[in-house]
C-alpha cells in the first residue's frame, strides 16, 4: 500500500501547510515533556492565578505553575490519548466489518446485523455512558470513546470488503482453498487498509475534540495529570479576566483536530477507490449419481437459479459435461450464454444468492455435494485451479509474485518456505518466466506475463483439472497464441484436463478437442473440435462457425452476425430457445424444447431438425 503523495499534490499549498502542521505537533509531543516539564509541574506560590506577563506569557494556574509550559507539555498525553482511542476502536471495528467478506452467508448476515445494532446508538452519548461506567480517568475515557468508534470502522470495513469480495484475485485464493483468516489477512485487509487509514486520520481529529470533551466535563483526565481539556475546563473560570489560560488550550485542540483533518484531506486526494460487488460461494444439496471411470469431472443436470430484481432466473438450465484426464473441453456461446456461470457452480465460487440444483457434480472422482464444506474446500483447493480472463484482477496486487505462488502449497502440502520457493521458481520456468519474477509485483509484469503467471499458480497445485475462463480475452492476438500453446503443453506433458470457457469458436475448435456449445442456458450441440467447420449441425452452432471472419472475407461486405437478441431469461418460452432467431424453423419447434439427443458416437444435438451434414448452410442474418 503506498501512501505517497502525487507531485501535484505534495507541491500543493495544503500539503506543505498540513506537513508543517503534523511535524510541529510530532515534535511537540516528543520534546515537549522533556523540555517544558518541570517548568510545567514546579508550583510557585508567589505567582498564584497570574495573567500574562513576559515571565509567564499565558500566566500561571491556581499552584503558580506555567501556562504556557503546561500547554506545551499536554501535546503527548492529549495525542497519545486520542491516538490510541482511535487504534483501539479501529482495531476490533475494522475486523468485525471485514470479516464480513470471507464469512458464510449465515456468519454475514448475524455480523451484518451485529453492525446495524451498533450503529443505532448515538457514538457520543455512547462515549459518555461509557466514560461514567467506566469510572473517571484517562484509561475510561480512552475506552469509551474507543467503544463508541467501533460501529463507525466496522460499517466502513463491511462497505470496502464488500468491493473486494467480488474480484477476481479473492475468487482465486478461495478457488485455492486458503482458509478465512488468511484470506481476511492477505486478500481482503491490504485491499481496504488505504481508506481506513485515512478515516482513521480523520477520526484521530475529531476523537481528540470529543477526548478534551470528556476531560473538561470532568470524565477524562484527571488531576494531577492534564491535558488540554483539563486545562481548558480550568482555565475557563477565569475566562472573562484572563482569557489567554482556557483560550490556550483551546486552540491547541483546534490546531490539533485541523492538522488531522488536513492530513486526511491530503491523503485522501491520493487514494484510490474500488467498485463494490458481492459473490460467496453456494452450497448444493442431494447425493451424485454414480462415478464414470476415468473422468476428471462430470457433472450431470446442472442448473443455477439467480435472484435479481425483477425476478428469478435460471442462467443455467440441465448442463451436462464430462472431461477426461488430460483432455481439453471448450464451453462457447454467445455473452451471457451461461458459460461462466457453470464454470462457476463447478467452482463453487457462484455470486452470493445463487442457487444450485444437479444430479451429479463429481471432480476426480469424488462426489463434492458428499463432502463436507471444509473437505469440499481442500479436495477443490488442490483438485482444481481455475485461470480469469484478466490477470490483471486475478493477481492480488499488493502481494508479490512468489508470495502469491507459494501460500497455496505452504497451506494445503505444508510445504517449507525454501521449498515452496523452490517449486514457485520451477513453475515459472515452466511457463517460460524467469525466476527473478518471483520478486516482482503484479504491476510491474505486462499482461501476457501476469496470465502465465496465474497458470503457474494453477501449475503449483498439480491440478486434475484447470478451468480457463476467457484466458486470453483480454490479450492480444500473438500473446494469445503463446497462452494457448502453452497451456496445450501443459496438458500433455502433465494429463491436466482443461475445461476452455471462451466466446470465440475459432480459437475453441484450435484448442480443444471436444467442443460443448450453449445457447440461453443449455447445451445445444456437443461435437468433436475438429467436426465444427463442416459437420455442426445445430443452426445457431453453424451461425456461430459462419460469423468467424478469416482472410479470405471480402472487407467490403459487414460482418456475419447472429440476427435478433438472446431470450429474455426472466420469461423463457417453452419451445427451442433458439427458435425466434432460427433460419431452419418450422411449426411444432416453438411448443417443445428439443432433448439434447445423440446423433452418432461423441456428437449430440438439441434441435428438432438437425441441418443435415452435407447441406449447404444458409447463412444467418447478416446485420
Ligand atoms: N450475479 C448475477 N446476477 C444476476 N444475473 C447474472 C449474474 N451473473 C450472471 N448473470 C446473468 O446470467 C446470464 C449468464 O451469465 P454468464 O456470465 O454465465 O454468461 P457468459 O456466457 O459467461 O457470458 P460472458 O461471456 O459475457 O461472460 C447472463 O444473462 C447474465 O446477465
Amino acid at each position: 500500500m503506498s501512501m505517497r503523495l502525487p507531485r501535484g499534490r505534495r507541491r500543493s499549498p495544503l500539503a506543505w501547510t498540513t506537513a508543517v502542521m503534523m511535524a510541529s505537533l510530532v515534535v511537540l509531543a516528543l520534546v515537549g515533556p522533556l523540555v517544558w516539564g518541570a517548568a510545567a509541574d514546579r508550583p510557585d506560590p508567589a505567582a498564584v492565578l497570574q495573567g500574562p506577563s513576559a515571565h509567564h506569557p499565558f500566566g500561571t494556574d491556581g499552584l503558580g505553575r506555567d501556562l504556557l509550559a503546561r500547554v506545551l507539555t499536554a501535546t503527548r498525553p492529549s495525542l497519545l490519548f486520542a491516538l490510541a482511542a482511535v487504534l483501539l476502536g479501529a482495531g476490533p471495528g475494522v475486523l468485525l466489518g471485514a470479516c464480513t467478506a470471507v464469512l458464510g452467508r449465515r456468519g454475514r448476515r448475524l455480523t451484518a446485523g451485529l453492525i446495524n445494532l451498533l450503529l443505532a446508538f448515538p457514538a457520543l452519548l455512547v462515549a459518555m455512558f461509557l466514560a461514567v461506567v467506566c469510572g473517571a480517568g484517562a484509561a475510561g475515557a480512552v475506552l469509551a470513546l474507543a467503544a463508541a468508534g467501533v460501529p463507525g470502522f466496522a460499517r466502513l470495513a463491511q462497505t470496502l470488503a464488500a468491493g473486494v469480495a467480488g474480484t477476481d484475485h479473492l475468487a482465486s485464493a478461495r478457488v485455492l482453498g486458503l482458509r478465512r483468516h488468511r484470506l481476511l489477512w492477505r486478500h481482503v485487509l491490504p485491499h481496504i487498509a488505504e481508506p481506513l487509514l485515512l478515516s482513521a486520520t480523520t477520526a484521530a481529529g475529531t476523537t481528540l475534540v470529543a477526548l478534551s470533551g470528556l476531560s473538561f466535563l470532568g470524565l477524562g483526565v484527571q488531576p494531577p495529570g492534564y491535558d488540554w481539556g483539563l486545562l481548558l475546563s480550568q482555565g475557563l473560570d477565569r475566562i472573562y479576566a484572563d482569557p489567554l489560560p482556557a483560550l490556550a488550550p483551546g486552540l491547541a485542540v483546534l490546531y490539533a483536530a485541523l492538522a488531522f483533518q488536513l492530513l486526511g484531506e491530503v491523503l485522501a486526494g491520493s487514494a484510490a477507490r474500488r467498485p463494490p460487488a458481492p459473490p460467496v460461494p453456494s452450497p448444493a444439496p442431494a447425493p451424485s449419481g454414480p462415478a464414470e471411470e476415468g473422468l476428471v469431472l462430470q457433472v450431470e443436470d446442472l442448473g443455477v437459479e439467480l435472484p435479481t430484481p425483477d425476478g428469478t432466473i435460471r442462467p443455467v438450465r440441465g448442463v451436462s459435461l464430462s472431461v477426461r484426464a488430460g483432455e481439453a473441453v471448450g464451453l462457447v456461446g454467445e455473452s451471457g450464454s451461461g458459460k461462466s456461470l457453470t464454470a462457476l457452480a463447478v467452482a463453487d465460487l457462484l455470486p452470493y444468492g445463487a442457487r444450485v440444483s444437479r444430479r451429479t457434480l463429481r471432480l476426480l472422482g469424488a462426489d463434492l455435494a458428499a463432502l463436507t464444506s471444509r473437505e469440499r474446500d481442500r479436495h477443490l483447493a488442490t483438485g482444481l485451479a481455475m485461470i480469469f480472463q484478466n490477470p490483471a484482477s486475478a493477481l492480488n496486487p499488493t502481494l508479490r509474485i512468489g508470495t502469491q505462488l507459494t501460500e497455496t502449497v505452504r497451506a494445503h502440502r505444508g510445504a517449507s518456505r525454501a521449498v515452496a520457493a523452490a517449486q514457485a521458481a520451477d513453475a515459472l520456468r515452466r511457463v517460460a518466466l524467469p525466476p527473478e519474477l518471483l520478486r516482482a509485483r503484479p504491476h510491474q509484469l505486462s499482461g501476457g506475463q501476469r496470465q502465465r503467471v496465474m497458470i503457474a499458480a494453477a501449475l503449483m497445485v498439480r491440478p486434475g483439472l484447470i478451468i480457463a475462463d476467457e484466458p486470453t480475452t483480454a490479450l492480444d492476438a500473438t500473446v494469445q497464441r503463446q497462452i494457448t500453446k502453452l497451456l496445450t503443453d501443459i496438458r500433455r506433458e502433465t494429463s491436466t484436463a482443461v475445461l476452455f470457457v471462451s466466446h470465440d469458436i475459432a480459437l475453441v475448435g484450435e484448442f480443444c478437442e471436444r467442443v460443448l456449445v450453449m445457447y440461453a442456458g443449455t447445451v445445444v450441440e456437443e461435437l468433436p473440435a475438429g467436426r465444427l467447420a463442416d459437420g455442426a449441425r445445430h443452426p445457431y452452432t453453424r451461425a456461430l462457425v459462419d460469423s468467424v471472419p478469416d482472410l479470405a472475407a471480402d472487407r467490403g461486405q459487414p460482418l456475419r452476425t447472429i440476427g435478433g437478441a438472446p431470450p429474455d431469461p426472466l420469461t423463457p418460452a417453452p419451445g427451442c430457445p433458439f427458435e425466434p432467431r432460427c433460419p431452419h424453423r418450422r411449426d411444432g419447434c416453438a411448443e417443445q424444447a428439443p432433448p439434447l439427443a445423440e446423433l452418432d458416437a461423441g456428437h449430440r444435438v438439441a434441435c428438432w431438425h438437425p441441418l443435415p451434414v452435407a447441406a449447404v448452410p444458409e447463412r444467418a442474418t447478416a446485420s
